[in-house]
């Protein structure tokens, strides 16, 4: 009786013992569907696509993002995949043939349809920004640059893609939408710590961008932006120098020094033994050339290289104007500018430049000296050191390098102890520095003004979770598997 007493107990046991695991394992798969469902793990990855063009003044390039579906609002996310180069100068050097703009940007468009899953191109945003180079056309013949943009704006609407307009951004945008750029892939913005200020050099313009301390909303409304994003507000010094790009000041340069009509032009920024028959049209047919072409019946004249450091930063020094400032302070041609605040991180020629010269990580007086050493080495002997590089670019260097340290020092007023908190770079995390991902961001808005909720677990949560819910399943099995040997135990002990 005793013995019929305890197996009933230990059935009775065994069945609560069962139950309760039941009831356990029902709730670990009904919490592990719905983790899963609630996390949305990209166990079946998806991506998105967005298209930008730049459309700068020296060239055009088209740049593809990806982002994980479903995670369009996470900030760090959205990332640059393919970047084309279209080929020939950029679209408003079409402004004698219009027709033609749009047609220079088919091979690369070919590529992106050819990049992107044909699944997702009806869905896919594609923007067009064209920057200095039409605001300069724009400038000089406002029917022309419309006939430029109505022609690119012909080929890509005939694209796969969802076309969302060409038009030309203005010069606070390219400055403020390259400061998002630069701070959303440093991931700064999310975390909500110290910005990075962006310096962009361009071919026809230039621009900086930071968050200043002194509010100089009410000294220079023109020079701010304001931003928030991911729960902060940024207010944001801006300006964009029309005509101060690398290749406009180089013409601004040449037309200084061409004044008095002589056949041939000493240029202390070119090497020496560097000499080139250059016509005039080529220098004074920009309108950031304010001056006329001198009074000569020649139609060039010959560009003769010195090879002068001392006297080169002369000569680029005078293409700024240092008086009449109207604000409490300025960088130069009477523009405000706040006192310069935290990092910079300087990109487009600033790098392709200064990366050349290899000047990205030495001091301004040691970048000084190696710049002179630079300048005076003879043109024959640059060529034959670098004989893969475009002749135009090598020629160059010299004058560019001279512009940047004097646009930074004389005109930003970066200083020897400032100029550690510049970095030179082309691409952080894999993506392009520049405009166009701060513009698409906008434009899709895909960064929230306010933090998003949190997710309803950290992802090392979800593991914990998943390993727990994995451990009790296997003791449920085991256990399944050893209560199989029970029943025999049982009859044993009853035949006892
Ligand atoms: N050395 C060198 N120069 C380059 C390279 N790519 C472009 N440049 C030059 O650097 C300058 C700036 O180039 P970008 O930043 O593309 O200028 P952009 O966007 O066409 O001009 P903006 O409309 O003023 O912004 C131009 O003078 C270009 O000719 C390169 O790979 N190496
Ligand atoms: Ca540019």
């Amino acid at each position: 009786m005793a013995e019929q007493r305890e197996i009933k107990e230990n059935n009775a046991w065994h069945k609560a013992v069962i139950l309760f695991i039941t009831v356990l394992v029902i709730t670990a798969i009904v919490a592990l569907v719905t983790t899963a469902v609630l996390q949305n793990q990209p166990l079946l990855q998806k991506y998105k696509y967005g298209i930008v063009l730049d459309a700068g003044s020296s060239h055009t390039a088209v740049y593809i993002y990806e982002w994980p579906a479903e995670k369009e609002n996470d900030t760090g996310r959205v990332q640059q995949t393919h970047a084309c180069k279209v080929k020939g100068a950029g679209i408003s050097s079409y402004s004698v043939f219009p027709g033609q703009a749009g047609a220079s940007l088919k091979s690369c468009m070919k590529e992106a349809e050819s990049l992107i899953p044909l699944r997702r191109h009806h869905e896919t945003p594609l923007y067009l920004g064209a920057t200095a180079g039409m605001r300069l056309l724009r400038m000089e013949n406002q029917s022309l640059s419309d006939l430029v943009l109505g022609s690119v704006e012909e080929a890509l609407r005939s694209s796969p893609f969802s076309y969302q307009g060409a038009r030309i951004i203005t010069g606070q945008e390219e400055g403020a939408f390259g400061w998002v750029t630069v701070n959303y892939l440093s991931d700064r913005l999310k975390q909500g710590s110290g910005t990075t200020g962006a310096l962009d050099l361009g071919g026809a313009s230039t621009q900086i961008s930071f968050v200043a301390n002194q509010d100089g909303a009410e000294e220079s409304a023109e020079n701010a932006v304001t931003f928030r994003l991911y729960g902060n507000d940024y207010f944001l010094y801006t300006h964009s120098f029309l005509c101060y790009g690398k290749d406009q000041v180089l013409k601004l340069a040449l037309s200084q020094q061409t004044q008095s009509g002589d056949s041939s032009v000493l240029d202390p920024c070119f090497h020496p033994g560097y000499s080139v028959d250059r016509d005039y049209s080529s220098v004074y047919s920009s309108p950031c050339v304010m001056t006329g072409k001198p009074l000569v019946s020649r139609d060039s004249f010959t560009h003769i290289g010195t090879g002068n450091a001392s006297q080169c930063q002369e000569v680029v020094r005078r293409i700024f104007n240092f008086s009449g400032c109207s604000f409490s302070r300025c960088s130069f041609n009477g523009v405000y500018q706040p006192p310069l605040q935290g990092p910079f991180g300087a990109f487009s020629a600033f790098y392709f430049v200064m990366n050349f010269l290899n000047l990205t990580s030495d001091s301004l007086e040691r970048s000084r000296e190696k710049l002179a050493l630079y300048c005076s080495t003879p043109w024959t002997q640059i060529k034959q050191q670098h004989p893969d590089v475009k002749e135009k670019y090598l020629a160059e260097y010299c004058f560019s390098g001279s512009y940047i340290l004097s646009l930074l020092t004389d005109g930003y007023n970066f200083t020897s102890d400032t100029w550690t908190h510049i970095t030179f770079i082309k691409k952080i995390s894999g993506s392009d520095a520049g405009w166009t991902l701060g513009y698409m961001l906008n434009l899709t808005n895909m960064i929230p003004a306010e933090a998003p909720e949190t997710p309803p677990l950290p992802h090392a949560g979800y593991i914990t979770l998943l390993f727990f819910i994995s451990l009790l399943l296997f003791f449920f099995l085991l256990f399944l598997s050893l209560r199989s040997r029970w029943p025999r135990c049982n009859s044993q002990t009853q035949i006892i």
